[in-house]
């Protein structure tokens, strides 16, 4: 990586016309005798190789070699809240040890809250090395900069090789913090993860719409950060042994301090998360009208089901974003899934293809949905539907 530099002492009229005119982006610009790169550039550095000698040019970022062996383990950092550890967390541990087999590294755990007890205690039961525990009164409440200072102390004491964060609201507001002041680098909404033989993590996730899947690494600088969305990854069993070594740490108080002062706490009515649901009923643009999602609702409440649906049906002001499965919506790992009128795009599969059971009802029977579905009705949904709920509440066929 690298950047352009504009040396603005070799620029006149005549060789600013041309940087301008060579640029295939429009991103050079000259005004007010300044030559200036926009945001269009796309570092083609066609101004570098073909222009004026000298009047741009390339600098490569000198980056100091890392010393990979001073920076050891994959910690994962544990939600705790209201008496509850997130359910990611143990999703992450179980990969984390995965990962850790390769280069036998330790795995840890980071805790920062208040009354940690119970928290250390559970965790010591799914195989970690150590749990890393910062416990304060006044880390009750969540606030981004006192746990990013916190984090921060922790890295610096502890050199971890890999941290995994819960790709949740917490994690997303933390990871980014760690890597802007380590300056180093961070994948969000990890599906896959592998680990190189050099410490190198490998970070994979869907891009350009799930299209690809792109491999992302952090060879230049530690530690190696990622957030993993929840659900992705299945958590270990719960030993019967407890064998991880609980380690309190000291609190600096210089990173105590937070410009965010929490005046009060309104709790919001908690509501069923999609991806804890067991059973879940989606539906997609098979749907024709709005007022047709009664019949599915009626479905929901016979099975005990979630109702999530397509993005289109967001886009269409239907459900509001919490409800939408999907690379951009959520990811859901539910016993039983039953689509309905859902073609199947890449996007959508991504969010749901590890249920358990996927029964797919579409009038299509190419629709891509069938492929992952394990069983499917090449069907109307409009009289597959009627005819379930009438069995459902026992009536006749
Ligand atoms: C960057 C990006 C991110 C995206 N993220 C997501 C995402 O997270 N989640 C998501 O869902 N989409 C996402 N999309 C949109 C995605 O590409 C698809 O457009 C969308 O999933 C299609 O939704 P659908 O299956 O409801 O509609 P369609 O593709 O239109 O499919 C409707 C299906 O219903 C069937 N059908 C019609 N009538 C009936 C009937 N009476 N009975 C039974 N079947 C019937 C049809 O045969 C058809 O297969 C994303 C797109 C982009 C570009």
């Amino acid at each position: 990586m690298g950047v352009l530099k504009v040396h603005q002492d070799r620029v006149n009229e005549e060789t600013a016309e041309e940087m301008c005119k060579m640029c295939p982006f429009h991103a050079i610009t000259y005004e007010g005798k300044k030559l200036e790169i926009g945001a269009g550039c796309r570092m083609c550095k066609a101004c570098v190789k073909k222009g004026s000698s000298g009047v741009i040019t390339y600098e490569e970022f000198q980056r100091p070699e890392i010393d990979k062996d001073a920076w050891k383990g994959i910690v994962v950092y544990a939600e705790w809240e209201d008496d509850r550890i997130h359910p990611v967390t143990f999703e992450l541990i179980g990969k984390a040890r995965e990962l850790a087999e390769v280069n036998r590294q330790p795995v840890s755990v980071l805790l920062i809250g208040d009354k940690l007890g119970k928290a250390g205690e559970e965790l010591r039961h799914y195989g970690v090395d150590c749990i890393y525990t910062y416990e304060d009164q006044r880390f009750l409440e969540f606030k981004a900069s006192l746990y990013a200072n916190i984090v921060e102390n922790f890295v610096e004491k502890v050199h971890p090789s890999v941290m995994l964060f819960g790709a949740t609201i917490k994690g997303r507001s933390l990871a980014p913090r760690i890597a802007a002041r380590f300056r180093t680098g961070l994948t969000a909404d990890c599906t896959s993860l592998e680990m190189k033989s050099n410490t190198d993590l490998v970070q994979i996730r869907p891009a350009f719409g799930g299209n690809i899947m792109a491999q992302i690494n952090t060879p230049n600088s530690r530690p190696q950060l990622c957030t993993v969305r929840y659900k992705v990854f299945t958590a270990p069993e719960r030993n019967e042994g407890a064998d991880g070594i609980i380690k309190s740490m000291d609190i600096p108080e210089e990173k105590m301090k937070s410009g965010i002062e929490v005046l009060h706490r309104v709790e919001k009515p908690r509501e069923v998360d999609l991806a804890e649901a067991e059973t879940i009923i989606a539906v997609g643009r098979g749907i024709r009208t709005q007022s047709d999602l009664l019949m599915v609702k009626e479905l929901a409440g016979l099975l005990n089901a979630q109702v999530a649906c397509t993005r289109p049906l967001i886009e269409a002001g239907w459900f509001d974003a919490r409800h939408q499965i999907g690379l951009s919506g959520r990811t859901v790992k539910p016993k039983l899934l039953i689509t309905l009128g859902i073609s199947g795009s890449v996007q959508f599969v991504a969010g749901m293809r590890a249920a358990e059971c996927i029964i797919a009802v579409n009038t299509d029977k190419h629709a891509g949905i069938f492929d992952v579905a394990h069983y499917g009705f090449a069907g109307d949904l409009y009289e597959v539907l009627p005819v379930l709920l009438r069995q459902l509440k026992g009536g006749a066929k």
